[in-house]
């Protein structure tokens, strides 16, 4: 027996490339909506309520509409818009969470899959803030640098148009300090205040890095950039998507440059901790389109229906 899998929003993004996963699967039926009907509700919800797995590629309305459109209770649900993140009844799509993650992924129908920049931003956070090496009330800030599939179709056609000089620099963005992952940035990290976050869109198709600045006299006595990698290690140790880099990484520190783009691609998420005496940076880089969305969708789903995690990634 097959599992059936219906992608809403097929033609999407992210919907494309989670079909490309798909496409590899032999025990995968990937139930495909005729395109002239792809907005009509009736249509959707026949095949929401006759899939197994369904995910959710949509804008943030059109994921709720699609989610009161199931009436089935064995269709579990894989959303990877900003509309359930942090929702009560749903689980957070990232298995690497925390210890208990996997478990309440493969129990809930309800999957909520979370936003490239938290992603990252979680991965660096949460396991400092459950070692007590960053304490809760430590006021946070952030960047990332990312490329503009991230943006969706629209920004995706605005930059291969290739008309629009200002496109050629990065752009700083979200500078209203109200970006739409913030919440589940806040809340999935354990963080007791919203971290300043300005995301910085470039001139490339994907590649996602998130840098967190820290000054140690922030942190508690006797925390270092040594102390900082060795918990990631211990925390991801066994975790095949995430790799913890040797401290200072010597390989980027000999280049001189950090190259956000090297895990393009992958579902692979790099974790680096630089620093001297007094200060670190925080760097955790991965592919927005990858474990940042569509990778991290399947991810999920394997976790649920307690297949190989990896399949297909
Ligand atoms: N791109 C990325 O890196 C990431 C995106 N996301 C999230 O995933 C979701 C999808 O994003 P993305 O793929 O980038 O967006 P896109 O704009 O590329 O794709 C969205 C798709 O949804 C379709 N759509 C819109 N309204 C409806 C509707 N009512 N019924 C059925 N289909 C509809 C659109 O149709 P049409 O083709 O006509 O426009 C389009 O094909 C968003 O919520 C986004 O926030 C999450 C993580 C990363
Ligand atoms: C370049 C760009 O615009 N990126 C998007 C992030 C895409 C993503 O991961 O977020 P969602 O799943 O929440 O859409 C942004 O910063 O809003």
């Amino acid at each position: 027996m097959k599992y059936r899998v219906f992608v809403d929003g097929q033609e999407g993004t992210t919907g494309l490339r989670i079909n490309e996963y798909l496409a590899a699967r032999q025990d995968i039926e990937v139930l495909r909506i005729d395109p002239d009907r792809r907005k009509d509700p009736a249509e959707r919800a026949r095949l929401l309520n006759a899939a197994d797995v369904a995910f959710l590629c949509l804008p943030d309305a059109a994921s709720r509409e699609a989610v009161s459109l199931i009436t089935n209770p064995n269709t579990c649900v894989i959303d990877a818009s900003t509309a359930f993140r942090t929702a009560p009844g749903w689980a957070f799509g990232l298995p690497e969470l925390a210890p208990e993650q996997r478990d309440l992924i493969r129990k809930t129908k309800r999957i909520a899959n979370p936003g490239c920049h938290a992603t990252a931003f979680i991965l660096l956070l949460r396991p400092l803030v459950d070692a007590g090496l960053i304490p809760a009330n430590t006021p946070i800030s952030a960047t990332s640098i990312t490329g503009y599939s991230g943006g969706g179709k629209k920004m995706i056609e605005e930059y291969e148009a290739g008309n629009n000089p200002t496109l050629d620099a990065p752009r700083p963005y979200a500078l209203g300090l109200a970006h739409k992952h913030l919440p589940e940035m806040t809340a999935h990290t354990g963080l007791l205040s919203t971290p300043v976050f300005m995301p910085i869109v470039g001139p490339f198709l994907k590649g996602l890095a998130v840098s967190v600045p820290l000054h140690l006299s922030q942190l508690p006595a006797g925390v270092t950039a040594e102390k900082l990698q060795e918990a990631f290690a211990k925390r991801y140790a066994g975790e095949r998507f995430i790799r913890v880099m040797p401290v200072r990484d010597p390989a980027t520190l000999a280049n001189g440059f950090f190259d956000a783009q090297a895990n393009n691609d992958t579902n692979q998420v790099d974790i680096f901790v630089f620093g001297n005496e007094t200060q670190v940076v925080l760097i955790a880089r991965l592919d927005n389109l990858g474990k940042g969305a569509s990778g991290a969708a399947v991810q999920s789903m394997n976790v649920h229906l307690g297949v190989d995690e990896g399949l297909g990634l």
